[in-house]
């Protein structure tokens, strides 16, 4: 018994709890969502490092722990990841660490008889002016956008890497694309994260200082698809257990925002009753990038929690969790 590469998975990762499943950058925003959503599930066998345990960049330690621990399932959500700004300013960081860490877990685990490996991508593989809502057809027809071009070709390797070790070797490695995420655990670094957070800790900051205006990066003109993590764990475990196919899978929400609008939903969530000020220095990014998640609607899975709820439920954390 085992996965099929036709679509179907023959043994479901639902089916054993007690399963061994390394899930790989466990206490970032992803993991930490995963991590969660397995231990509510009854997973008993989660097998975690921290970065300072295994870095993954390190093929000679990644190789000898897959040899030791012999997970059966993979879930790679380690990775160097930023904002626009932390793109732009990072690219060498962006394309060799990520290239490095899915090279050294995505090869190791076929080695080692990992039964079955999600690895996940972001919507910013597309073309720059993919036409929209963006199916995953779209990938390869078309320029990058540049302030994200080095980490979307490692992610885009990672997707061929998967393919091509299916194609080759039969093994059970798929690949969803995420749009863009949030929730507990987020970075909150006020240049270096996404918009989501950096909005939620500048508007905070604002309103217990007082300040009058919040600077928000751009024009507010970009649209951009948000996803709460939580809803994102629940859909890479469906995945796990339900998907064994060679194209990746997009995983939105299908809601898209303008950056002004989000801003004003934070600014409205924190309670911050100044005026935003719109830095056109900094750049926008890609004009919009609404994913196309008909293919995973289709076998069975679609997000719940609405943007509003999300966010307020991601300002009540960082409340009792970052804020200093
Ligand atoms: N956040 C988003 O909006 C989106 C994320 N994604 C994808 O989801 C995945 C997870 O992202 P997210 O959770 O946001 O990222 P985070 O930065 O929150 O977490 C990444 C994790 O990877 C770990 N890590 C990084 N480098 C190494 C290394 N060399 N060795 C071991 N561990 C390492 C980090 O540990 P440490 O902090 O200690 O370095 C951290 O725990 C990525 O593949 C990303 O591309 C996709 C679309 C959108
Ligand atoms: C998930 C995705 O994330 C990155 O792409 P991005 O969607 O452009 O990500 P972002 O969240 O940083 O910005 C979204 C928009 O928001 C505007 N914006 C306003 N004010 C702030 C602000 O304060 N911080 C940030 N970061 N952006 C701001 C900003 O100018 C832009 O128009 C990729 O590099 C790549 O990592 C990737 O795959």
């Amino acid at each position: 018994m085992g996965s099929s590469n036709h679509g179907t998975t023959v043994d479901s990762f639902l089916s054993n709890q007690s399963a061994k499943v390394f899930v790989a950058g466990h206490r970032g925003l992803v993991g930490s969502a995963i991590v969660r959503k397995l231990q509510q599930l009854g997973f008993t066998n989660l097998l975690l490092r921290t970065h300072a345990e295994l870095d993954l960049t390190r093929q000679t330690d990644v190789d000898a722990f897959f040899a030791a621990e012999k997970p059966q399932f993979v879930i790679l959500a380690a990775a160097k990841v930023g904002g626009i700004h932390a793109n732009k300013t990072y690219p060498a960081d962006f394309i060799a660490i990520n290239l490095q860490i899915q090279t050294n877990v995505i090869d190791s685990s076929y080695r080692h008889g990992v039964k079955k490996l999600l690895f996940l991508g972001s919507s910013c593989i597309y073309p720059k002016f993919a036409p929209q809502p963006i199916t995953e057809e779209a990938l390869l027809t078309g320029p990058l956008e540049p302030t994200n071009e080095w980490y979307a070709v490692a992610k885009i390797a990672g997707i061929k890497m998967c393919q091509g070790y299916r194609l080759q070797h039969g093994f059970d490695a798929i690949s969803g694309m995420p749009t863009n995420l949030y929730g507990p655990y987020d970075n909150f670094h006020p240049e270096n994260s996404h918009v989501l957070p950096a909005l939620i800790r500048r508007f905070h900051e604002a309103k217990v200082s007082g300040a009058k205006e919040v600077v928000v990066w751009g024009t507010g003109s970009p649209l951009r698809e948000f996803l709460h993590v939580d809803d994102l764990a629940d859909g890479v475990v469906f995945l796990m257990d339900k998907y064994s196919g060679l194209v990746h899978v997009n995983v939105g929400s299908g809601k898209e925002v303008t950056i002004k609008e989000l801003a004003e939903l934070v600014k409205e969530v924190v309670g911050f009753e100044g005026e935003l000020v719109w830095d056109t220095s900094k750049p926008d990014g890609t004009p919009r990038k609404l994913m196309d998640s008909s293919k995973l609607a289709e076998l069975g899975w679609v997000p719940k929690i609405a943007l509003k709820e999300g966010l307020v439920d991601t300002y009540k954390w960082y409340l009792e969790n970052v804020k200093q």
